[in-house]
């Protein structure tokens, strides 16, 4: 399947120079879809994934399939002031902006292998802050799966040593 045919370009969005990836096309075609949580899910299949990891909030709907078709759990990545109990919290820089990225304290349990999934890498901020805190909460990161990377932005600097699958490049 070319995912790229499900993939809209959109220039100058959010902010002028940027060109936004729109993986709308993709979740609205049943198909295209589900062979593309499929192909994560073989990916998954060998690492022995406990929890799967999915940053707010096109993270959710990447990373939810892929845990339920492996029957295990999953836990959100969410910006600050969203999670109701104790977290704790890592700032990180966009590619177009900055915020902070929180988990519950109690998501992850030390040695637990995860997997984190979300729909794009650009510069990799939003990764090494999920990375970071999993880590942080005594987590394996055992491997990084998107549908689509922007490989002009080089996000791939930040996650040396760390097992990473996209399933399209720009
Ligand atoms: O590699 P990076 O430069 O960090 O960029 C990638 C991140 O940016 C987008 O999320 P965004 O923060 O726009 O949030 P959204 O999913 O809520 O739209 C995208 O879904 C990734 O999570
Ligand atoms: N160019 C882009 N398109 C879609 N999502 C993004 N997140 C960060 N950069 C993006």
């Amino acid at each position: 399947m070319n995912y790229k045919d499900y993939i809209a370009l959109v220039p100058d969005w959010p902010k002028e120079g940027i060109q936004f990836k729109d993986i709308t096309p993709l979740m609205d075609h049943g198909p295209a879809f589900k062979s593309a949580v499929d192909d994560i899910v073989a990916y998954a299949k060998d690492k022995d994934i406990d929890v799967i990891v999915g940053p707010e909030a096109r993270g959710f709907i990447v990373g939810c399939p892929v845990a339920y078709a492996l029957g295990i759990g999953f836990a959100p990545v969410r910006k600050e002031g969203k999670l109701p109990r104790e977290v704790i919290r890592v700032e990180y820089g966009l590619e177009y902006g900055k915020d902070i990225l929180t988990m519950h304290k109690d998501a992850i349990k030390p040695g637990q292998r995860v997997l984190i999934v979300d729909d794009l890498l650009a510069t990799g901020g939003t990764m090494d802050a999920s990375i970071r805190l999993v880590e942080q909460l005594g987590g394996v990161v055992a491997g990084l799966a998107f549908l689509v990377e922007l490989t002009y932005l080089d996000g791939r600097s930040k996650l040396k040593g760390y097992d990473v699958l996209t399933l399209m490049e720009y």
